[in-house]
């Protein structure tokens, strides 16, 4: 089964953002974290900037929009270019309406879930997704501690996914790193963001391939992997 890899651009240098997206080909998406100072208190970068990055690399964006009023700004991202959108279920209104939106735009769909919220309320909305992000960190900066606290709700996740045979792709992100790899791949997760792990290293295409390399072989033998 494969894992994917998306280092995090969070980590890179915003004055060299196409050299940097050259730095890790081989990775599976760019992961672009959009925040806007209000729903986390941080700001990073928008739609023009997307726009650009799109121009400058093959790599498919993956876009984690920690923004307020996502069902407003979510669409632009898919027709600026981002191949998958990711809204926080905390700031949508209208989850469904949205997932549909970004959908017919042309973009997969996904929708992110803080540490503190829970993944049982979105049972029903799963369908309507093609990845789910587990936040493994409070949103807002690169660089923080994995919350291992957040293994059993990967865990539950992944059971819902299988329970009703969705092909639903489980994402984690926030301290995801070689020492922490391992235990999101057992616990259920196939898309790996990293941002320091990889942007913090001499050879961020290296960490790419080394973090994948760890992450597959622990899904060869995580019972979840072999049920599939
Ligand atoms: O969305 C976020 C932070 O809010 C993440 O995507 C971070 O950018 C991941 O960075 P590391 O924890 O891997 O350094
Ligand atoms: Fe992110």
């Amino acid at each position: 089964m494969a894992a994917q890899i998306n280092p995090s651009i969070l980590s890179a240098d915003f004055a060299r953002l196409a050299e940097e997206a050259r730095a890790v080909e081989g990775a599976d998406w760019l992961h672009v974290d959009v925040m806007d100072n209000h729903f986390v208190p941080n700001l990073t970068l928008g739609v023009p900037v997307v726009e650009s990055l799109r121009k400058a690399t093959d790599i498919p964006l993956d876009c984690h929009l920690m923004i307020e009023d996502p069902d407003r700004w979510a669409p632009q991202y898919a027709e600026a270019g981002a191949g998958s959108v990711t809204f926080h279920a905390e700031a949508a209104a209208a989850p469904v309406r949205l997932a549909r939106e970004i959908r017919a735009k042309g973009a997969r769909a996904s929708m992110a879930l803080k540490p503190a919220t829970p993944i049982e309320p979105f049972e029903d909305l799963l369908p309507e997704l093609d990845m789910l992000l587990i936040m493994t960190v409070e949103p807002g900066f690169g660089g923080q501690a994995f919350l291992d606290i957040m293994l059993p709700k990967i865990r539950r996740t992944r059971e819902l996914i299988s329970r009703h045979n969705l092909q639903l792709w489980l994402q984690v992100d926030g301290g995801v790193s070689a020492a922490t790899i391992e235990r999101c791949a057992e616990a259920g997760a196939d898309v790996f963001v990293a941002g320091s792990a990889v942007y913090g290293t001499d050879d961020p295409a290296a960490a790419v391939r080394s973090l994948r390399a760890q992450a597959e072989e622990t899904m060869a033998r995580a019972p979840w992997a072999c049920a599939h």
